[in-house]
C-alpha cells in the first residue's frame, strides 16, 4: 500500500483564519487534523487553512502535544473577531451563542457541533448568518461522524421525507450494549463512556434522552422544512432501564434501543397535518438491522417518498470521527469564502405543527406479575380488550415457590394514550401484584 501523496502546489490564494472554539474531545481531534493535513486542505479549498488561535477555559489545563501552547487564548471574543470561520466546539447554550453572534454578525462563517444550542436557538443563528450572508454548518452535531445533516438539508431537498427513526446517540447505545452484553450496570457503563469521550460534559444529557432529543429536533427541522426545537421533542431515557429489562428483551427476541422518531403525518381522520417527534427507549427485534448497531455507532433510516428507504451507520460519537464531520464543513464554508456561493439558508415555509406524540401508535411490550391461579389471564385479556387493546402474544413464566406468574404481553398497535390507560385499569386488578415495565416495540 502506498502513503497518499501530499500535494506540492501551495494555493496562490490568500489564508482562510480559521478560530477554534474549545480544547476538549472534539477540539483537540479538529487541531490535530487542521495542523497534520495542512497542504492537503489548501489544494481542497484553493487556499490554506490558517488556524489563528483556539480558545480555551483554562490556559493551565495540561493538553496534547498537538496543541501549539502559542495558539491558545483564554478570550475568546478577541480571537472570535480575528477570523474568517469560527469553529465552535465548546458545548452548552452559553458563551456559545453569544460568541457564535458575535461570529456571524462580524462576517465570519461558522462551524458548530453544538447540537443543544442549535436545537434551543437554531432559528436566531440562522438568521444572523441570513443577515451576514455568512454559512452555517453542523454535520458533526447529529449522529457524529455520520453525513447525515448534509444528505437530509441539501441531497434530499428535492424529495418529500416521511419518517427519521434511528440511533443518534452513541453513549446510551453504548450502555445499553455493555448492559446486555456484559452485564455492567447503568453507571459503570456511562463511567466508561465518559472515559471514552462518547459522553456529553454532563452525561445526564446523554442517559435523559435529552442530547438524542436535541438531534431529533434538528433532523425534524431538516426533514420537513419547519421548526423543531428540543421542548418540542416528546422525550424519555435510559434511566427507568433496568438490567431485568435487558434480559427479558433477550428473552423475547429482542435488544432495548433508545430510539430517535420524527414522522411527518398528513392530515387525516385522527387528526390535522403535523410533526411528531419522540425520543426513547424501545424493544427492536434482534434481526432488525438496528438491533446489530452496537458501540457508541449509530444507524438512522430515513424514508422519503421517491428515495424510499436509507440507511446511514457509523461512528456516532468521540473525538475524531466529529473532528471528520466538522472539518468537512470547514471545507465547504473555507470554499464559499474564497470562490464564493453560500450553504443552504434555514428552510421553514412549511410551518407545521408538532402533534402530540401520545397519538402514535406502535406495538407495546408489558411486563406484570400476577397472583398464579386459573382465570387470571383471561381476566388480564378482558381488561385489555375493554380498552380497544389486542394482544399479539403473551409468555408466562410461574414462580411456584411465590405462587406468582410473570406475564409478558405484546400487544398490537396502540395509541400511548390508550395504552396508558390500559396499564392502570391493569394495576388496580386484584390479582395483579405489580406492573413491572412497559416498553414500545419498534421496528417491526
Ligand atoms: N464528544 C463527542 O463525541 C461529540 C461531541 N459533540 C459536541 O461537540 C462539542 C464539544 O464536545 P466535547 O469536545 O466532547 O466536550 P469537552 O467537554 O471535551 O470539550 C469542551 C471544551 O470547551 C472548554 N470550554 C468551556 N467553556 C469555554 C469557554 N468559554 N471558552 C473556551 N473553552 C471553553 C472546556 O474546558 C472543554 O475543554 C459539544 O457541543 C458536544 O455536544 C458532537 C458530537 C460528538
Ligand atoms: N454525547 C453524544 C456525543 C455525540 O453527539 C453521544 O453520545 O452521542
Ligand atoms: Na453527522
Amino acid at each position: 500500500m502506498t502513503a497518499q501523496s501530499t500535494p506540492d502546489v501551495t494555493p496562490q490564494n490568500a489564508p482562510v483564519r480559521v478560530a477554534v472554539l474549545g480544547c476538549g474531545v472534539v477540539g483537540t481531534e479538529v487541531v490535530r487534523l487542521l495542523t497534520t493535513q495542512t497542504a492537503d486542505l489548501a489544494a481542497r479549498v484553493g487556499a490554506p487553512l490558517e488556524l489563528v488561535g483556539v480558545a480555551v477555559r483554562n490556559l493551565a489545563t495540561p493538553r496534547d502535544p498537538v496543541v501549539d501552547p502559542a495558539l491558545l487564548t483564554d478570550d475568546a471574543e478577541v480571537l472570535v473577531d480575528r477570523a474568517d470561520i469560527v469553529v465552535e466546539v465548546v458545548g452548552g447554550i452559553e458563551p456559545a451563542r453569544t460568541l457564535l453572534l458575535r461570529a456571524l454578525r462580524g462576517g465570519a462563517s461558522v462551524v458548530t457541533a453544538n447540537k443543544a444550542l442549535l436545537a434551543e436557538d437554531g432559528p436566531t443563528l440562522y438568521a444572523a448568518a441570513d443577515a451576514a450572508g455568512v454559512d452555517i454548518y453542523f454535520e458533526a452535531a447529529v449522529a457524529g461522524a455520520i453525513p447525515l445533516v448534509r444528505p437530509v438539508r441539501e441531497s434530499l431537498t428535492g424529495d418529500r421525507v416521511r419518517r427519521v427513526l434511528g440511533i443518534v446517540n452513541g453513549t446510551t447505545n453504548f450502555v445499553l450494549d455493555r448492559m446486555a452484553t456484559d452485564g455492567l450496570d447503568l453507571d459503570a457503563a456511562v463511567a466508561e463512556a465518559q472515559e471514552l469521550g462518547y459522553a456529553e460534559a454532563d452525561p445526564t444529557a446523554d442517559v435523559e434522552g435529552y442530547d438524542a432529543a436535541a438531534k431529533a429536533a434538528i433532523l425534524a427541522s431538516l426533514a420537513f422544512h419547519t421548526r423543531v426545537s428540543l421542548a418540542d421533542v416528546d422525550r424519555q431515557g435510559i434511566t427507568g432501564v433496568t438490567a431485568e429489562d435487558v434480559a427479558w428483551a433477550a428473552r423475547t427476541g429482542h435488544v432495548v434501543k433508545l430510539l430517535a422518531i420524527a414522522e411527518h403525518r398528513p392530515a387525516d381522520q385522527d387528526g390535522p397535518e403535523g410533526v411528531q417527534v419522540r425520543v426513547h427507549p424501545a424493544l427492536v427485534p434482534q434481526d432488525h438491522p438496528l438491533a446489530g448497531v452496537r458501540g457508541a455507532f449509530n444507524a438512522v433510516f430515513v424514508e422519503a417518498e421517491a428515495a424510499g428507504e436509507l440507511m446511514f451507520y457509523g461512528r456516532g460519537a468521540g473525538g475524531a470521527p466529529t473532528a471528520s464531520a466538522v472539518l468537512g464543513d470547514l471545507v465547504s464554508a473555507a470554499r464559499h469564502r474564497v470562490h464564493g456561493g453560500r450553504g443552504p439558508a434555514e428552510s421553514f415555509y412549511a410551518a407545521l405543527p408538532v402533534l402530540p406524540a401520545r397519538a402514535a401508535r406502535t406495538r407495546y411490550q408489558i411486563r406484570l406479575d400476577v397472583t398464579d391461579r386459573p382465570g387470571v389471564l383471561a381476566q388480564v385479556a378482558t381488561v385489555l380488550a375493554e380498552h380497544g387493546v389486542s394482544i399479539e402474544a403473551v409468555r408466562q413464566s410461574v414462580q411456584p415457590a411465590e405462587a406468582v406468574a410473570r406475564l409478558v404481553i405484546t400487544t398490537h398497535e396502540a395509541t400511548e394514550a390508550a395504552l396508558s390507560a390500559t396499564v392502570a385499569a391493569i394495576a388496580e386488578h386484584d390479582s395483579v401484584r405489580e406492573v413491572v415495565s412497559v416498553l414500545r416495540v419498534e421496528g417491526v
